[in-house]
């Protein structure tokens, strides 16, 4: 059933001016702008206006993306690289820094957005790096500004090539990863595995159904399978220490994307609006389910994984 929220609960006269957005990590190559194009298609198609904010020093023209705040305005890497002869990693670090320094600079930008009558989502697209959202202090810091000066409600989603669960080790190494940097930012946090398209075609090089990856289930086989490469072996007192920090934890599980399957950009998208709060906002009309499911936890098995389980299963 389909209802108008203000007919169904009372919203705080607040909410109208708290703005919600996304902030978009993960390793180079995961799919970062691709999935900025989505989803600022898919969010403008909703009614809502996108306001597309480019944080990768890094990133060049994208063709059907137009980015409205763009770092490269501020500094860019070839800058950095030729005026302070650093190499990339270290120019994109230092270009961060530059940007916590100078951050009224993309405060201003921003605010151009805030004081306008209607209502903005914002998508950060950020740099591949992961140091800086693992233990650099920056991007946190920059982060922590907007939310506090903009009252920006922001989830990170967290993107990771589904490529990497093909290989035991590299498994391990991108839940760690993603568990680090949910610690590190402390933002509500949604993890995805894109690339499903390229995934389920080489499906016969998972040693198990796409749900397990997804669902991170007992990482018990995950250790057996450690121990039949001589290499790893040595070190399963520490691959156990290992994958018992992410079981206890128990912070960690992926939403499946695919750029070419709809169905799969919708439900990431459902995700992170409840993580946000966007689901119990006015701006547009929304699924009662959809927010009971929020407060109750009211979502079936069906309808969290979607109707394509088998497929992504
Ligand atoms: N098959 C397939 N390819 C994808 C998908 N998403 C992204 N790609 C491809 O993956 C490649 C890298 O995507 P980008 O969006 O540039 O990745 P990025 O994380 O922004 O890369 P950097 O900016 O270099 O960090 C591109 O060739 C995309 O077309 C997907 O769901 N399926």
């Amino acid at each position: 059933m389909l209802v108008r929220d203000n007919k169904v609960c009372n919203v705080p006269h607040w909410f109208k001016f708290v703005r919600f957005g996304q902030l978009i990590i993960g390793p180079p190559g995961s799919g970062k702008t691709t999935y900025c194009k989505t989803i600022s298609k898919l969010l403008t198609d909703l009614g809502r206006k996108v306001v597309i904010v480019n944080l990768d020093p890094a990133n060049e023209v994208v063709e059907d993306l137009e980015f409205h705040i763009d770092i490269c305005e501020l500094i860019t890497i070839c800058d950095v690289m030729n005026h302070m002869n650093l190499g990339p990693n270290g120019g994109l670090m230092y270009a961060i820094e530059y940007l916590e320094t100078h951050v009224k600079w993309l405060l201003d930008k921003l605010h151009f957005y805030q004081e306008k009558p209607d209502s903005y989502y914002f998508l950060f697209d950020c740099p591949g790096q992961v140091e800086l959202y693992m233990h650099h202090c920056s991007m946190k810091n920059v982060l922590s500004i907007l939310q506090n000066k903009l009252d920006l409600r922001l989830c990170c989603v967290n993107l990771i090539d589904s490529h990497y669960c093909s290989d035991p080790g590299k498994y391990i190494s991108t839940l760690l990863l993603s568990l680090t940097m949910m610690l590190h930012l402390e933002l509500p946090h949604i993890n995805v595995l894109s690339k499903m398209d390229l995934a389920l075609k080489h499906k016969n090089q998972l040693s198990y159904g796409l749900d397990y990856y997804t669902e991170v289930l007992d990482l018990q086989y995950i250790l057996e399978q450690l121990q039949e490469d001589p290499v790893n072996s040595k070190f399963k007192k520490l691959n156990a220490a290992l994958i018992s920090l992410v079981e206890d934890f128990s912070l960690v599980h992926f939403h499946p994307l695919n750029k070419k399957d709809n169905r799969t950009i919708v439900r990431v998208s459902n995700a992170i609006d409840k993580a946000n709060g966007y689901v119990y906002g006015t701006n547009e009309q929304r699924n009662i389910q959809a927010m009971l499911s929020c407060t109750i936890g009211a979502e079936t098995e069906q309808e969290r994984i979607g109707l394509d389980r088998d497929f992504y299963a």
